[in-house]
Order: structure tokens, then C-alpha cells, then sequence
């Protein structure tokens, strides 16, 4: 069995992690490398933004805002590192906001499953919050950008459980054009 294979078989979430995170400078080459997905015509559709320490505070801030909640959300600080997965929409007759989300989207799962192999924990976390204008304005998003939640990522306590997901039948999932 492939490295690459496995590497994908194993993957899980963690949806609690420790205190620990990959300092920027560990994760240039891991995002560098997620850059290679797919992207049509290159456009490079997306960019992330790291959220650590007291920036965690002020998303709290905002999702209370957005949430007209009086009390901050303490959900962010759940994770040491915050990756707000952003999508850019470029001006292209070509590809148009779908294929550009679906490329940013791209690069968020192989950015995860990078961190995991590199022995990370991870989870993709999103709310109904993700696209208010309290949490748009917070991350400072310009006109053409949305986000498409965070990565919470940070070390794997001892003793995680692994999650169990049921296997696919992939019969099911793949077949010949009716
Ligand atoms: C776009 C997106 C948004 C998600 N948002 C949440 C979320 O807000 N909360 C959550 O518990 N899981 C969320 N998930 C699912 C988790 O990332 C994870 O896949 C799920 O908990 C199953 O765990 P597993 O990946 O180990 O199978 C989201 C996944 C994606 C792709």
C-alpha cells in the first residue's frame, strides 16, 4: 500500500486538542505544498490566516456579535491555532466562484491532511456564524472574499481516541453513466 494512501485511510478529526501548534515558519512548507492542487488557470483562488493567542479572543467577540450573544464565545479557544480558510474570487471568464471555491476547499482537506501526517491534530469547524458580518469584518475581508471556516489545529492528547467512521461500500459511489 502507498505511503500517500495510508496517509489518507488514517486521517481522522480531533476535535480536542492540546496547547501545542506548528509555529508559522513549520507550516510554509505544508501550505506551499497545498498549493498544488488543481487550480484552473492558476488563479490561486485562496489564502489562509493564522488566528493564535488573543486573536482567538476577538473571534469569540465576534461571533457573540454575530450571534447577538452577550457573552464571547470561548469555541475558538478550543484549538491554539486558528487557519481561517479564505476563498479570493478572482475576475475570470473562464472559472467561474464555484470552481474557485472548490479549489480553496482543495487546498483546506490537503493542508489538513498534511498537518495530520506531520502528527497534528486537526478538525474543520464552521457555524452559522462563518459568513456574518461581524466575523467577515474581524478577519478583515475584502469584497471578493468569503471564508470557508477554520482549521482548529493543535497537538493530539495522549491517549486520543481514534474516531471511527464506517467504511464506504465504494460500489455504491461510483458508476457508469445511466
Ligand atoms: C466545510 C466543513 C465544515 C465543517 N464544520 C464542522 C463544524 O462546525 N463542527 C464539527 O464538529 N464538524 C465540522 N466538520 C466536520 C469535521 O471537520 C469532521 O470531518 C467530522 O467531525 C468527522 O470526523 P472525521 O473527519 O474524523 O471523520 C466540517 C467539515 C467540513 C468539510
Amino acid at each position: 500500500m502507498s505511503a500517500l494512501l495510508t496517509a489518507v485511510e488514517n486521517r481522522r478529526s480531533y476535535s480536542r486538542v492540546t496547547d501545542v501548534a506548528p509555529t508559522h515558519d513549520e507550516l510554509l512548507p505544508l501550505v506551499a505544498a497545498s498549493a498544488r492542487v488543481a487550480d484552473h488557470s492558476a488563479l490561486k483562488p485562496w489564502r489562509l490566516i493564522e488566528l493564535r493567542g488573543d486573536d482567538r479572543v476577538r473571534l469569540g467577540a465576534a461571533i457573540a456579535k454575530a450571534e447577538h450573544d452577550d457573552t464571547p464565545s470561548r469555541k475558538p479557544l478550543r484549538a491554539p491555532l486558528l487557519l481561517a480558510i479564505v476563498v479570493c474570487e478572482k475576475k475570470s471568464d473562464k472559472v467561474p466562484a464555484w470552481e474557485q471555491e472548490a479549489v480553496a476547499s482543495g487546498v483546506a482537506h490537503t493542508l489538513s491532511l498534511l498537518l495530520a501526517d506531520a502528527g497534528w491534530g486537526v478538525i474543520w469547524r464552521t457555524g452559522h456564524y462563518t459568513r456574518s458580518k461581524a466575523v467577515r469584518k474581524m478577519h478583515k475581508l475584502k469584497k471578493n472574499e468569503q471564508l470557508l471556516g477554520w482549521l482548529y489545529v493543535g497537538g493530539i492528547p495522549e491517549g486520543a481516541k481514534v474516531g471511527y467512521r464506517k467504511p464506504i461500500d465504494a460500489e455504491e459511489f461510483l458508476s457508469r453513466l445511466p
